[in-house]
């Protein structure tokens, strides 16, 4: 495109930064720009961006739409939409997924599963699910448009392959699953197997904290009726030497420290002894133990759960965690010299447990195991010979045997996911996932980057096939008008690699044969059968290297240990041992198999060939499908959110033949179809002709032309367009199509208008009879409401009443007791003073009697005295005349003195007796008076009580009268209020 002067553009420097500029001179050669640091720059147009495009609007989002279509253009339109979260772009059919290092959980949920579910391709922004959407759309269309699918996804380490492949397979299963709820559906199964490959498959790497260390490729079948039947798992080229071989801060696989880790929730840890990752040689030549936010206990019960899922019997998940404690333990197996030359004994004690604790777990001898690791057999006409192997070639061997013990156990995992998950045999239409590593440069590549670089070579034949091959052929086909696009065909490099009998590979697999072959003279013999080969060339520095110019750039290889990598050898004494296993799951490993006799122990097997052989399959199986590619792209190399580095984004872009890709659509013809296709789509755009007895090819040209598009092909049977001129033919068919709508759709709605108004009405009718039901309802109970007040009312005003008379009521009665008790208290006290009164004179009367009886007593007593003295002088007198007259007179005169005498004594005794008697009567008088004088102060004492009493009824009495008023006066003052708020109420 043409600059003018003065328009604001982007350039890329020479230090392939992009500056802003402003143009100063545009010719048809050059373009020179002034950048705001005042540097003069002399670029051509690919450098330049105009700073007002597309990506000033948030980008596109189909990269063939953008107005300046070159890498700057598509760099920023990337840059601009990952700013704004807008991870994904389509080129054409291609969908690029840029890596957010940070959950976005708002574009997978099932609210977007369901958005994206039967919506065709770029209706709905780009998405992952709009790819397995159409692929699923694809299979499932009609009958002979049938073709099974495959979806590959690609990028380089971390770019988000596993996690975008297992987005489609969560699609799939979403859209393809059965509402079962089924803990071990087929569907669910699928899923699980993820985490399950994932902990044996997936380790730490400088790149990605987990990155798969194998490709996969993930096919899921489905029934006639849409659903999912089956699916099969293959995997590709695990990293064997990772097992026993890491470097920091890498970490094993997941599954080694997940057991480590076991112990927080069962006993496998302590009972295989495993205490600490940093005990084992496997794990402790890196330092890095953990991952960040993972925690490796829980990780180990994730494991678990999808064993279950899958179907692994816990028998099988026991012998599982057995064998790679065994393989932690065989790593610590340390040997030094023996005494012997060349051979090699267990180094001390701790080495000896280890031995010891593999064995036991492996349930071989250890002895045995000991033997087989130090010794090696070979085979010589004369017989069999032992051979002893020194210390390194000991624990070359152990390391050896670790590594197939582990490419074996992934093995039997992913054969029995497989036979789990189980396959349809009535399948005809599946879908494919590829989820394989993308092409990779390093400072130092190896072997495995061969095989990958290799595999990405195959990919991206494939991709030009479908892309552009294909293209050109069809072209070339329908006999069109066309001047041929170049593309760089791979197919040279791809036939350096695997071409039969002279490749790289077959010269590697021949150097791994020849026993006194090295990487020296395996690459001598490389440069001297491909001397002038433009993709291959000699390293300036080392003989040993060599550099291919892969499609995505130039890779130089470093061959030391590629002979020995490629060695895939099975010793036969290991799978003696192992096969001797009192535990049928490692022997079901190790599986006897017959074996040729040969001079040698070893069984040389080529990883690369059967690599090359697995890649063929996987390309037969890809060229049976209809292919979607997804391009993931990572970013930033600090893994970080919101960094987008222009550099290693473009080389993506150039690695994965996105930009080859948009160059090659928009030159060529991106839509075609049948003339019959396009008839029946488009007929309706020309009605006036359509029934006229034109051909199919003719009509299709008469349309194109009404619609005055340009630059069109008419091919034998197919009408070829540029790219956009389909979505004007579509956007007229549907504007055709929305006015055909529009006029079916007013007749419609005059139909359900006219039903929706009678049903309106009657309605209408209905709800004001029942809003009028209501009202007289609500009319009805706010007069019962009022009433029932009016009924509460009076209850509550008698209950107050009531209240207030039982107070009063009870007031009185109190008073009344009082006045009671008071009238009693005193007719009592009159008792009691009547009581001792009577006493007191019953007392005196007694006394007055007493005295007189005494007296009386005395008088009769002194006059019987008297009396008696009378007579007894009388009968002295008498007597003394008889003594005087007889001497017996004496004696009676003695008796009568002797009487008297007596008398006389009893006189003076009474008379003691009555003294005694009159003293106790005056002292009983004084007490009798003392007791009159305390009655007469009771009865003081009383008097005043009663005095008291008088003046506290007195009181009482004037406080219940103050008190009955007040409660009188309140009352009515209530009542007054009662009857205003009555009145109230009532109005
Ligand atoms: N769509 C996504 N949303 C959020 N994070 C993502 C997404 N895709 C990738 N990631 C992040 O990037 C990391 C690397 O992704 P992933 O493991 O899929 O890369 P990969 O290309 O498969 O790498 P490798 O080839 O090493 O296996 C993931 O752990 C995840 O944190």
């Amino acid at each position: 495109m043409g600059y003018r002067k003065g328009t604001a553009v982007w350039v890329e420097d020479k230090d392939h930064a992009w500056v802003e500029a402003e143009i100063i001179e545009s010719s048809e050669k050059s373009i020179s720009v002034l950048t705001t640091d005042g540097r003069k720059i002399t670029t051509t147009n690919e450098k330049l961006l105009p700073r007002d495009g597309d990506a000033d609007h948030g980008g596109v989002d189909d990269m063939t739409k953008l107005a300046y279509l070159n890498e700057p253009g598509v760099l920023f339109n990337l840059a601009q939409r990952y700013s704004l979260n807008e991870i994904y772009t389509y080129t054409g059919s291609i969908l690029i997924a840029v890596n957010p290092f940070t959950r976005l959980p708002h574009l997978y949920n099932v609210h977007m599963m369901e958005q994206y579910k039967g919506v065709q391709l770029g209706e709905l922004s780009p998405h992952v699910f709009a790819i397995a959407d159409a692929s699923y759309r694809q299979v499932m269309a009609m009958m002979h448009d049938r073709r099974s699918q495959s979806v590959l996804v690609s990028g380089e380490s971390g770019a988000g392959k596993t996690e975008t492949t297992k987005l489609i397979m969560q699609y799939l299963t979403f859209v393809g699953g059965r509402v079962t709820g089924d803990f071990r559906s087929v569907e669910q199964q699928v899923l699980e197997s993820n985490p399950l490959l994932e902990a044996f498959g997936n380790a730490r790497t400088v790149r990605n904290d987990n990155s798969s260390r194998f490709g996969k490729f993930v096919e899921i079948q489905f029934d006639r009726t849409g659903r999912i039947s089956g699916a099969a798992i293959r995997t590709y080229l695990l990293e064997r030497s990772r097992v026993v071989q890491i470097m920091d801060p890498e970490r094993n696989y997941h599954c080694f420290y997940q057991l480590c880790a076991s112990g927080k929730v069962n006993q496998d840890a302590e009972k295989y002894k495993l205490d600490n990752p940093r005990n084992f040689h496997y794990l402790n030549q890196s330092k890095t133990y953990e991952l960040q936010g993972i925690s490796s206990s829980e990780a180990y019960q994730k494991t678990r759960r999808a064993m279950d899922i899958v179907g692994i019997t816990l028998i099988d998940q026991e012998a599982i965690f057995r064998t790679l404690a065994a393989v932690l333990h065989l790593g610590n197996i340390e040997f030094s010299p023996g005494e012997e030359h060349d051979s090699s004994i267990i180094k001390d004690e701790k080495a000896n447990f280890h031995l010891r604790m593999a064995a036991d777990l492996f349930m071989v001898d250890a002895n045995l195991l000991f033997t087989t690791l130090s010794t090696r057999t070979i085979q010589t006409r004369e017989g069999s010979i032992m051979k002893a192997l020194d210390c390194s070639a000991a624990s070359a061997g152990r390391d050896a045997l670790a590594k197939t013990v582990y490419a074996r156990l992934f093995d039997w995992l992913v054969e029995n996911i497989n036979k789990s998950i189980g396959q349809d045999p009535d399948s005809r239409f599946q879908i494919g996932v590829l989820d394989i590593y993308g092409f990779e440069c390093f400072k130092n590549n190896s072997f495995e980057q061969f095989c990958i670089n290799f595999a990405n070579e195959k990919l991206q034949q494939h991709f030009n096939e479908h892309v552009f091959k294909m293209e050109q052929e069809e072209y070339r086909r329908e006999e069109i008008n066309w001047s041929y696009i170049d593309f760089v065909d791979n197919q040279d490099v791809l036939d350096l690699i695997e071409k039969k009998p002279i490749g790289i590979i077959s010269l590697l697999d021949e150097a791994c044969m020849l026993p006194k072959s090295t990487h020296g003279t395996f690459t001598t013999k490389l440069f001297q059968n491909f001397q002038s080969h433009k993709r291959l060339q000699k390293n300036k520095f080392s003989q040993a290297d060599f550099t291919l110019s892969h499609y995505a750039g130039k890779v130089t290889y470093q061959t030391e240990l590629f002979l020995e990598k490629n060695r895939d050898y099975i010793v036969l004494e290991y799978q003696a041992l192992l096969s001797s296993s009192k535990c049928p799951f490692i022997s079901g490993l190790f599986g006897l198999q017959k074996e040729e006799p040969s001079r040698s122990s070893y069984k040389f097997s080529s990883v690369a060939s059967r690599f090359k052989q697995q890649l063929q399959a996987l390309m037969e199986t890809l060229n049976s499908t209809e292919p979607h590619y997804i391009r993931c792209i990572k970013p930033s190399s600090l893994n970080c959110p919101q960094m987008f580095e222009n550099q290693s984004v473009l080389h993506q872009l150039r690695c994965g033949g996105v930009l080859e890709a948009i160059r090659i659509s928009l030159a060529g013809y991106p839509t075609r179809r049948t003339y019959s296709e396009f008839v029946d789509r488009f007929g309706i755009l020309a009605q006036e002709i359509i029934y006229e007895r034109f051909g199919e090819k003719t009509l299709t040209e008469r349309i194109i032309k009404k619609l005055k598009l340009e630059n069109f092909q008419l091919g034998r049977t197919k009408v070829f367009l540029r790219a956009g001129q389909i979505a004007i033919l579509d956007a007229r068919r549907a504007e055709v199509l929305d006015n055909a709508a529009k006029i079916i759709q007013g007749h419609v709605r005059t139909f359900i208008a006219h039903k929706h108004f009678l049903l309106t009405r009657k309605s209408a009718v209905n709800i004001q009879a029942f809003c009028q039901g209501c009202l007289a309802r609500n009319d009805y109970m706010m007069k019962r409401q009022a009433k029932a007040a009016v009924i509460v009312e009076k209850f509550a005003r008698r209950r107050i009443c009531q209240k207030k008379y039982s107070s009063l009521y009870s007031a009185a009665r109190i008073i009344q007791s009082m006045i009671r008790s008071y009238t009693s208290n005193r007719r009592l006290m009159q008792v009691k003073q009547n009581k001792a009164a009577a006493l007191i004179q019953a007392h005196w009367r007694m006394w007055v009697a007493s005295r007189y009886f005494i007296q009386y007593q005395k008088s009769v007593v002194s006059i019987q005295c008297n009396w008696r003295k009378k007579l007894a002088k009388r009968e002295l007198i008498q007597l003394k005349k008889a003594a005087n007259e007889a001497g017996a007179l004496r004696e009676a005169k003695g008796k009568l003195e002797k009487s008297m005498e007596d008398l006389t004594l009893r006189l003076t005794l009474e008379k003691r007796l009555r003294v005694a008697a009159e003293e106790s009567k005056t002292a009983e008088a004084l007490k009798l008076q003392e007791a009159l004088e305390a009655l007469k102060g009771e009865l003081v004492a009383a008097r005043q009580e009663i005095v008291d009493e008088k003046s506290k009824s007195s009181s009482l009495k004037t406080q219940l009268e103050t008190l009955h008023q007040d409660e009188l006066q309140k009352s009515l003052s209530e009542m007054e209020e009662m009857k205003k708020e009555n009145f109230l109420l009532k109005a």
